[in-house]
């Protein structure tokens, strides 16, 4: 679990984030959604560690980054990983030597663990057999593969994502989302991913953090998002033609499900109110039955 406390940020004059709080939880898919230029991946790069907020604290699971000693957020550095906008893969290197380079950098595996981890990796990804390729020779979702078998090689705690499906189609953006999710969930990592992209937010956003020029104006699930009352996340969501249609055509079905259930209550309340005849036969003095209640009913049933 990764919590912010009260981030600020500006550069000069510019205020770009404003007192922004949140926690983001372990084995979740935790979405910064927002404008661009609304202070999303200043926001990221002060939780790494890129950037140093003016103030506020950053703490991984329980323990204090910000500002805390260099060994303490070393440790902590070697438990992130990231994909970077547009995958910042090393054109050099081999598809493999690109997965490798992090294990040679942070850990003390042979050279045998890390071929067999490289290995792993990419077969995670779907990317077995591609070892040898150069990053020139794939596609943009490839790379995007790559990058997330780079970011999980050193068994990561922690997972950022900056812009993951910019530059892919919407069925590659669509794989690419369901990969990080899966990746999460299996390994019970803390994902945070930038992103202004509302398919992402309605395939997986367990947790998302709405920022409006530098401040947190809302957070919820995918299932809470379409039924706030924040004009500025409305008109954010909404901006989408598609997403109106989603939501007329929701609302379209909610309204039919409504007037469906008043009719069957009226349906209901019609067949259990007693006849007037029934009301007069109850209120008038009852000689001694045992089977009053049933007779009572079965006369007022009758006489309907
Ligand atoms: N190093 C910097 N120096 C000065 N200004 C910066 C710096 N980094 C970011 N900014 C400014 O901070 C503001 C927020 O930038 P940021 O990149 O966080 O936006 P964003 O929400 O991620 O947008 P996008 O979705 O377009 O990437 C912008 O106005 C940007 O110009």
């Amino acid at each position: 679990m990764i919590e912010i406390h009260n981030i600020h940020k500006a550069f000069g004059d510019k205020k770009v984030l404003d007192g922004v709080s949140g926690v983001f939880e372990t084995g979740k898919t935790n979405l910064l959604l927002g404008a661009s230029g609304t202070g999303k991946s200043v926001l990221l790069k002060c939780i790494v560690g890129l950037i140093k907020p003016d103030l506020g604290s950053v703490t991984f699971d329980g323990t204090y980054f910000t500002n805390n000693k260099l060994d303490i957020r070393q440790e902590i550095r070697r438990k992130i990983g990231m994909l970077f906008q547009g995958s910042a893969l090393f054109d050099s290197m081999t598809v493999e030597e690109n997965v490798e380079f992090p294990l040679k950098m942070l850990t003390e595996m042979s050279k045998e663990e890390r071929r067999e981890r490289v290995d792993f990796c990419l077969r995670r990804v779907g990317l077995e057999g591609a070892n040898k390729k150069m990053p020139s020779e794939i596609s943009g979702g490839m790379k995007k593969r790559v990058g997330i078998a780079r970011a999980i090689a050193p068994n990561c705690t922690y997972l950022f994502c900056d812009e993951p499906n910019s530059g892919l189609d919407p069925q590659t953006a669509l794989k690419i989302d369901e990969l990080i999710k899966e990746i999460t969930e299996e390994y019970n990592i803390t994902t945070i991913i930038v992103t202004h992209d509302m398919n992402s937010v309605i395939e997986i956003g367990d947790k998302i953090f709405f920022l409006y020029e530098g401040k947190k104006l809302w957070e919820g699930t995918r299932d809470e998002i379409m039924d706030t009352d924040i004009k500025e996340l409305n008109d954010f969501i909404f901006a989408n033609r598609l997403m109106r249609d989603a939501k007329k055509v929701e609302e379209e079905e909610r309204e039919e499900e409504r007037e469906e259930e008043e009719r069957r209550h009226e349906a209901e309340d019609h067949a259990s109110a007693p006849s007037e005849a029934t009301v007069q036969t109850q209120a008038a003095p009852q000689p001694e039955n045992p089977e009053g209640p049933t007779a009572t009913t079965q006369t007022g049933r009758d006489k309907v």
